[in-house]
């Protein structure tokens, strides 16, 4: 096992010292482009953490290099191709821009501190982020994830990818995480404005679906807090919404493979709505920090049709929370109250901490 070189010793450092304390911003991944071919390693990355599969590896191996990854990029591809934009994917796109708001709204309210994003899978990855601000001085590092509710499959997976480049690390800046913000007010409230802003634009509709990423059954059954964070977020924002238990549902879409996920799934119950009589469906995704593949194709433009075939009329998508002012106000928030205690003031000049290094074992050397 080798460690990485430690700089500013033994590397040459940037002119400007950057933030002693930084935050780094990580979201899921996406794929470099829409295509078969920058899907296929995407997927591996993401498929073989057994964070998301929790199958035996020997035998998931099999399965992901003989089956999926035969299939599923040229699938996944046509999907991503529907909803590319000429900055690329949407889930990169609103997470830049998270991250660089994230920036600006610390520095308005005096911190100085460096903010990065990353990615779980594909690029830019984590490690190279932390490296990144490593190398510019970091010495306190606050993880944050893009998931509002923790999930052993998205939340850890994360903290992992921190972990396993620690090990590799011989002088470990200071590391704190995030676990969660399923219940914060700003959070709440941020999507609560979502919601006000497209009844005031489009009118209010029979019934809110509040759509969550779905995961496997069993990992609520082994302690797994996700589901239960999604009910309360569900719960709060109805509140919020002065919503009674019948104007609103929560549901959970994206579910992979046979196994049972949690339910009730989104698809089939915006069908048993609209067969039962439900005209018009308000559909948000509480649990997406920005638009991404899985609410603009699978909710917005997927469940869209399945509800209209079933004899649905109206099908409103509210976009998530993205850019919206109430949310970058709130993340904000989260992250100032985080990173509470830490100085949050720039780093020593790199140049300055080399020289009186290089004093020190000077001085060690004539006693
Ligand atoms: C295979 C099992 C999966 C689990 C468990 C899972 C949990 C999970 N995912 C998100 C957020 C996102 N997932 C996205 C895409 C996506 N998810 C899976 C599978 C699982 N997710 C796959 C295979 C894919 C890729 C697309 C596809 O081929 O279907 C995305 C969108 C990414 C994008 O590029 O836009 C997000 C976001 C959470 C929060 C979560 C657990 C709570
Ligand atoms: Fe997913
Ligand atoms: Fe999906």
């Amino acid at each position: 096992m080798t460690f990485t070189p430690e700089p500013p010793f033994t590397h040459g450092q940037p002119a400007k010292a950057a933030s002693a304390t930084a935050v780094l911003y990580c979201n899921l991944g996406t794929p470099d482009a829409p295509t078969a071919a920058a899907l296929r390693p995407y997927l591996a990355q993401f498929l073989s953490d057994h964070r998301v599969i929790e199958i035996p590896k020997a035998v998931w191996w099999f399965i992901l290099h003989g089956i999926i990854l035969r299939v599923r990029p040229k699938k996944s591809a046509a999907k991503y191709a529907s909803i590319w934009t000429a900055e690329g994917s949407p889930l990169k796109v609103w997470t830049a821009a998270q991250a660089a708001a994230l920036d600006t709204t610390l520095a308005a309210r005096g911190h100085q501190v460096a903010v990065r994003y990353a990615m779980r899978y594909g690029n830019p990855s984590i490690a190279s982020q932390l490296d990144a601000l490593k190398a510019e001085g970091a010495t306190r590092i606050l993880v944050l994830p893009a998931y509002p509710q923790y999930s052993g499959t998205s939340t850890a997976s994360v903290f992992d990818a921190v972990y396993s480049w620690a090990a590799k690390v011989r002088r470990i800046p200071e590391l704190r995480f995030v676990n969660n913000y399923h219940d914060h007010p700003g959070y709440i409230a941020a999507l609560a404005a979502r919601v006000r802003a497209h009844w005031a634009a489009h009118g209010r509709a029979d019934k809110l679906v509040m759509s969550f990423h779905g995961v496997p059954e069993r990992t609520l059954h082994l302690g797994d807090p996700y589901h239960c964070e999604c009910h309360k977020t569900g719960r709060l924002l109805a509140e919020q919404l002065g919503l009674t238990k019948e104007q609103y549902v929560v549901t959970f879409q994206s579910r992979f493979g046979k196994a049972k996920w949690l339910e009730p799934y989104t698809e089939p119950t915006l069908v048993a709505l609209a067969q039962s009589g439900t005209h018009s469906v308000d559909v948000m995704c509480p649990g997406f920090t920005g638009d991404c593949l899985e609410t603009l194709e699978e909710i917005s433009m997927e469940a869209r049709e399945a509800f209209i075939h079933a004899g649905g009329k109206s099908f409103s998508y509210i976009a998530c929370l993205n850019n919206s002012p109430e949310w970058l106000e709130a993340l904000g928030d989260i992250a100032g109250q985080h990173l509470s205690g830490w100085p949050t003031q720039a780093a020593p000049d790199a140049q300055a901490l080399a020289a009186s290094r290089a004093a020190a074992l000077a001085l060690g050397a004539r006693q």
